[in-house]
């Protein structure tokens, strides 16, 4: 049976409503209907979109609302999947099938000035800082689409510490290095893969406050660490490390471990007791399913969410030059499993972008060509 079709099969066993969700931005515009109040969660912001009807694919739905909604044509935009997720609003069950769409300057100068819709809803374009910030009033099921849209399209992973094996101090070279090379504001996954990684990292983000970082699951950093630092030793553990943490970032090895577990019901295993967004890793089918449970357990319990995966290798790589990569083509596929933002790993580089958004990923990461050579 299809994928499809299992999942209508689903929905019409359970009540589930199928919905399509079309995150249309241009740049940092992102466009918002408001529903009426007789509408189910009326009263609020929503992203434009709608029911999928039994005949139809999700992208052709999409396509369809959207142009139903506001008349705007999206066959030729990238449509990029970022997820999709179950909400129970006790008198409604959704699962959304959320996408984000970049118009053209074309469209949305055709369409920057349309205060109502087609079918006369209110329509407004707003600011992605207020947007995440809550300025508008969405459904309860959209903050963690909120989440989601936090992800930029790159992401820098760091050199090992190995990889500066040949310095007299591989650590003071390793800073030195990353403090130099990084991009400003840059997502950074912080992979050192060595014992003394907390503290390097630790100085990282003292050398670089403006980065963004995704660190290893164990990393708390302690008592001991900070009373090293200069930083005010009364200040809470949390106010002195989590700024600068957006992730935590969790090994295939690790969530199949969760896995494992979690399908275990004689020893189930709580979600994880990680207190910040998790980013995975994965590199099949069965750690996609693994982290889409991961998922839809930190939702339900409402814990900070998996906001994405690093789907792994892509292309060849120089750093393991032994595994054979998935091509794009088994990547795309395996992509398409996953029910959060996927994020594209090996061989990749920046300019690789827009046809990693055509194969399904929501952003791509990368080590050597990700760093800025200067
Ligand atoms: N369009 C849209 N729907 C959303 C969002 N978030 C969210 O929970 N939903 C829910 C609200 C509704 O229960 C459902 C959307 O269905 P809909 O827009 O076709 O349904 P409706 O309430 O207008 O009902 P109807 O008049 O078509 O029967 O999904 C969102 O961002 N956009």
């Amino acid at each position: 049976m299809s994928i499809k079709s299992e999942q209508q099969r689903v929905a019409a066993q359970t009540h589930i409503v199928n919905v399509a969700v079309a995150v249309i931005h241009y740049q940092e515009q992102y466009l918002l209907g408001f529903r009426s109040a007789k509408q189910h969660q009326g009263n609020r912001y929503e992203f434009v979109g709608g029911k999928i009807d039994a005949d139809e694919t999700d992208k052709q739905a999409l396509i369809r609302e959207v142009n139903e909604e506001t008349g705007i044509n999206i066959h030729d935009n990238t449509i990029v999947k970022l997820g999709r997720l179950h909400h129970d609003y006790s008198d409604k069950q959704v699962c959304l099938q959320v996408y984000k769409i970049e118009l053209t300057t074309r469209q949305y100068d055709q369409h920057k000035y349309c205060q109502y819709g087609l079918e006369g809803q209110a329509l407004t374009w707003a600011d992605k800082d207020e947007v995440l910030a809550g300025k508008y009033p969405l459904p309860a099921a959209n903050q963690t689409i909120l989440t989601w849209l936090r992800l930029p399209s790159l992401i820098t992973v760091t050199y090992a510490l190995s990889d500066f094996d040949q310095h007299t101090d591989p650590a003071a070279a390793w800073l030195a290095y990353h403090r130099q090379h990084l991009a400003a504001q840059a997502w950074v996954y912080v992979r050192i893969k060595a014992p003394d990684s907390k503290a390097i990292t630790k100085q990282l983000m003292q050398l670089r406050p403006d980065l963004q970082m995704i660190v290893p699951d164990d990393f708390t950093f302690d008592g001991s660490m900070l009373a090293e630092s200069l930083l005010d030793q009364t200040a809470s553990k949390s106010a002195l490390t989590e700024p600068q943490v957006v992730a935590t970032h969790l090994t295939h090895g690790d969530l199949m471990h969760w896995y494992a577990g979690a399908k275990d019901t004689s020893q189930k295993r709580p979600p994880l007791s990680s207190d910040q967004p998790i980013i995975v890793s994965c590199h099949d089918l069965d750690s996609i399913y693994a982290a889409n449970q991961l998922a839809a357990e930190r939702i339900q319990q409402g814990l900070p969410v998996v906001i994405g995966m690093f789907l792994s290798p892509v292309l060849a790589t120089q750093t393991h030059p032994d595994t054979v990569p998935l091509g794009w083509i088994q990547w795309s596929a395996l992509a398409a499993h996953a029910d959060i933002p996927v994020i594209g790993l090996g061989g990749l580089a920046p300019d690789l972008l827009q046809d990693a958004k055509v194969q399904g990923a929501a952003a791509i990461a990368g080590i050597r060509q990700f760093l800025q050579s200067h």
